[in-house]
Order: structure tokens, then sequence, then C-alpha cells
């Protein structure tokens, strides 16, 4: 029975999505104004893994991740540096998606808010009209929060004095509402809008880019601990206000914050680690691995120890990942088993039931991946020794099974696909047109052809009548 921590009720819960088989899950995402760093990873991996080991488990999930890409943080960074905002946008969304990617995070939807804002200005006027939002002298819009009675229960913040939002506009009723819609500013980008030229607020923009791809009821909302509040509750306001449907989300989810000298890691504080930067050194296999093998909830700090700890973990995982891949390959089945093979297979029996059972557990991965390492420990002291059928093709389907989770031994674990079309051909193809082109005397396209082939590693050797070709290494 899968059992979740649930942030609104501060007590664990049995796991029952609002629709039997299926999962929806909103993950707040970065503000794309600077590189993706190790912080936001932690929170990435955790949620990567709560969606694998739910895939696992059999249900349908659906996983939507936003990216903030207009924010007074962005507009500033813009005009400290004399870019257009876009460009500041464009630059830190392609580090994040690459960032996803080398982490093997696969989101299904990235909303953007720039894309959603037609329906980011219905929703505004829906609260106005319900009477939860009201239109300021200036043009902006504030959400009411006198009008929701359950502000604060999320953050526990049951009293009004702990409300303090960051806008100061002394145009609101109240000092704790928030800005739904910001009123243009001279030089600022702007969108037309039924109260003016303007921008979004944060908040809303994950009300409604939930609602759009997940309907106005989900399952799992997740970011850090540092969102609760206000955004998280300033989201459920929002959303509840409107939708009028409680719970508007079942269960709230929110990840330890990964700290570095004992405080968040965070780009305002200017203490990030960006994971570009971090790839170079450690194989972003391995920072996966780190994290994937780290309950959500704790409160993880980043050290050059747990990193070399992780690479060592993984390169261990993986040897043994492919000395199971290669003996299956090979063992031949015998018509009895030992007893020690079925001794073998008892322990793999109980490595995989306490691996599910920590993983129930309100997503246990630390202890979970304790089982995979008992399972690798297994592979080296027994199963590769003595290798048999029934054992090894067993602790194959194991590490699968594990894999779907810590998604590091993708390629380990499976024949590396077919080449579509014969790759020495096409180089003598290319090899063969540039003799043509030197004939020609065509200098600028044959010498475009050796460095572009330079490039992937391919290196031309001219000799007097052919030119002969070998491959180097690639960069590791
Ligand atoms: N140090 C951290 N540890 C864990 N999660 C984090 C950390 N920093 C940010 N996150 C999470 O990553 C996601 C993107 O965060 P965001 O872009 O707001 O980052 P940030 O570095 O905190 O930015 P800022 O400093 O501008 O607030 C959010 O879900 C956020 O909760
Ligand atoms: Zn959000």
């Amino acid at each position: 029975m899968l059992q979740v921590y649930n942030t609104l009720t501060r007590s664990i819960e049995v796991f029952e999505p609002v629709t039997p088989g299926r999962v929806l899950m909103y993950v707040c995402g970065p503000t794309v104004y600077d590189f993706s760093h190790v912080g936001h990873a932690r929170t990435y991996v955790a949620f990567d893994v709560i969606k694998r080991y739910l895939r696992l488990r059999g249900y349908d999930v659906v996983h939507v991740q936003n990216i903030t890409d207009i924010d007074d943080k962005i507009i500033n960074r813009a005009r400290e540096e004399g870019r257009d905002w876009r460009e500041i946008a464009d630059e830190y969304t392609r580090d994040y998606v690459d960032s996803l990617r080398k982490l093997r995070v696969f989101v299904d939807v990235h909303p953007r808010v720039t894309e959603h804002i037609g329906e980011i200005i219905d929703f505004i006027q829906k609260l106005i009209d319900k009477g939860h939002a009201y239109v300021a002298p200036s043009g902006s819009v504030y959400f009411d929060v006198g009008t929701y009675e359950d502000y604060g229960r999320l953050s526990g913040r049951l009293d009004k004095r702990m409300w303090s939002q960051e806008e100061f506009a002394t145009e609101k009723k109240n000092p704790y509402d928030f800005a739904l819609w910001k009123a243009r500013k001279p030089g600022e980008p702007y969108w037309e809008s039924p109260w003016g030229p303007g921008r979004p607020g944060w908040h809303i923009e994950c009300s409604v880019m939930s609602s759009r791809y997940l309907g106005s009821r989900f399952d799992i909302h997740g970011g850090g601990s540092d969102l609760i509040f206000p955004h998280h509750e300033n989201e459920r306001a929002q959303s509840e206000s409107l939708f009028g449907e409680r719970p508007w989300v079942k269960y709230w989810m929110h990840t330890g914050m990964l700290q570095v000298g004992g405080e968040k890691m965070s780009k305002s504080l200017k203490n990030i680690v960006p994971l570009k930067d971090l790839f170079n050194t450690y194989d972003p296999l391995a920072v996966r691995l780190w994290l994937a093998s780290a309950h959500y909830r704790t409160v993880l700090s980043f050290s050059d120890e747990a990193l070399q700890q992780a690479q060592a973990n993984l390169q261990r995982l993986r040897g043994a990942a492919q000395l199971v891949y290669r003996l299956s390959r090979e063992a031949e089945p015998t018509g009895r088993l030992t007893d020690s093979e079925l001794m073998v297979l008892e322990e793999m029996s109980r490595i995989r039931r306490d691996f599910y059972e920590s993983m129930d557990q309100d997503f246990n991965a630390s202890a979970a991946f304790a089982s995979v390492m008992r399972l690798v420990s297994l592979i080296y002291s027994q199963i590769s020794t003595n290798p048999s059928y029934t054992t090894v093709l067993k602790a194959y389907k194991l590490l699968e099974e594990f894999n779907a989770v810590l998604g590091v031994l993708d390629d380990v674990l499976h024949e590396p696909p077919q080449q579509l079309v014969p790759v020495d051909e096409l180089i003598n193809l290319l090899v063969e047109v540039r003799s043509i082109l030197r004939g020609q005397r065509n200098w600028e396209l044959s010498d475009y052809i050796r460095a572009k082939l330079g490039e992937l590693g391919v290196v031309l050797m001219d000799e007097k009548d052919k030119t002969r070709w070998v491959l180097r290494p690639l960069r590791s």
C-alpha cells in the first residue's frame, strides 16, 4: 500500500488518486534568468523518481513542470545586461531543458507563461467576477485574501501577521493581498488586458497552467519546500476560490532543500553550482544517482565527498549490470537448481520486497537504494562467480525494475540500437566527394568536409592518389 506525506495535513496518507489508475502531477519549475543549478536538480530528480515509481507500479502518470519566462527577476537581469528579456529567458530555458535531458528527467509538458497569457487573463477575470479579486487604480489586480477562509493552512501560518507578501503597494485593500496582474511600468514588457496593459504576477501562472493540462482537480502538486509560502498558499487560494472544489490538490509534496555551507543554494543568494559546470567534473548520471538515492524530504548538503561517493556507487552498479547483461546472453538452463541457487533466488525476492516496501513508504528512495546495493553485492559475490541461468535472469529482471526508477543503467542493460545506415560507407562517400572537389580545386568545400568530419572524430590523411581515414576517440 503506497503512502505519502501530505504537507497540507502534515501526515502520512494512503495514496489514492482522484481517478483510479491515473496520476496527474504538477511541479513548479524554474524562473529562467540564470543557469540551472544543483538545488533545482534536487527537486527535479526527486519528482522524476516519484513519477517513475508510480509508473512502475502501473499508474498512468502525466507530469507537468512549468517554465516561468516572464518575471521581475528576468526583467532585472535583462536590464543589467542590456539585453532583451526574451533572449535571457530563451538562453536559460535551453540550459534548463539540456540539464534535464542529461539528468534523464523526462517531463511530459513544459508550459511557458508567455504562451498562456490569454488563459491567465480569463482566470483573473473570473476571480474578479466571483468577488475574489479587485482592480486597483493603477490597473493592477489583486487577490482579496480575506475572501478565502482557509488561507494559511497549507503553510501553517494561521495568523494574519504571518501573511506578508512581496508586493508592497499602498493601493491594496490588505497588506497581505497579492498581485494577480501587474500594471505596466515604463520600459517593461506588457500585454493588453481588460484592466489595461500589464503582465501576470507570479502565482497565477501555476493555477492556470495546471488546470489547462490537468483539469481543476489533480493528485500531486510538487515543488521545493521554499515554495510553500507564499507561492503555493496563493496558488491554492486562487484555485479553490475559482473552482470551488476542495481539495483542489489531493497531495501537496515538497522536497527538502539542497544546501551549501548551511544555506539554501539559490540564484538570489549567489551561491549556485551550475549543472553545466558540475557536469564537467562529474558524470550527470552520478549526479542523478546521488539525488535519486536520497529521500525527497531530507535536507541535502552539497559536497564533493557526496558526489565522489555517488560516482563510486555508479561505477559499482554499472559494473554489476554489465556483468549480468553479459552473463544473461551466455547462461544455459539446467534441469535442477542447487541449494545455493535457491538461496540466492530467495535473497533476491527479499531484496525486491524491501525495495517496494521502502518506496511505498513515502518514496523512501534512500532505503530503497540500500536494497539495490544489496543486489549489487549479491551479483559480485555469488551470481557472477557461480552463474546460473535462473539467478542471472532474475538479477537482470530486478535490475531492470530498479532502473525504471533510478534511470542510470539504460545503456548498460540494453543492446545498442542497430545502425540505420552503414556509417563506414557514408564516410567513404564523403571522402570520395571531397576527392572530386579537390580535383576541381574547390578547396573551400573540401576543407569544410575535412573539418566537419574531424569534429566527428574522423581524421583524413591525404596520400598521393588517395585519401585514407581513421577514427580518433571522441572527447570523453
Ligand atoms: N536549493 C534548492 N533545493 C531544492 N530545490 C530547490 C532549490 N532551489 C530551488 N529549488 C526548486 O527548484 C525549482 C525552481 O526554482 P527557482 O527557479 O525558483 O530557483 P531559485 O534558485 O530558488 O531562484 P531564486 O533564487 O530566484 O528564488 C522550484 O521547485 C524550487 O522549489
Ligand atoms: Zn508554481
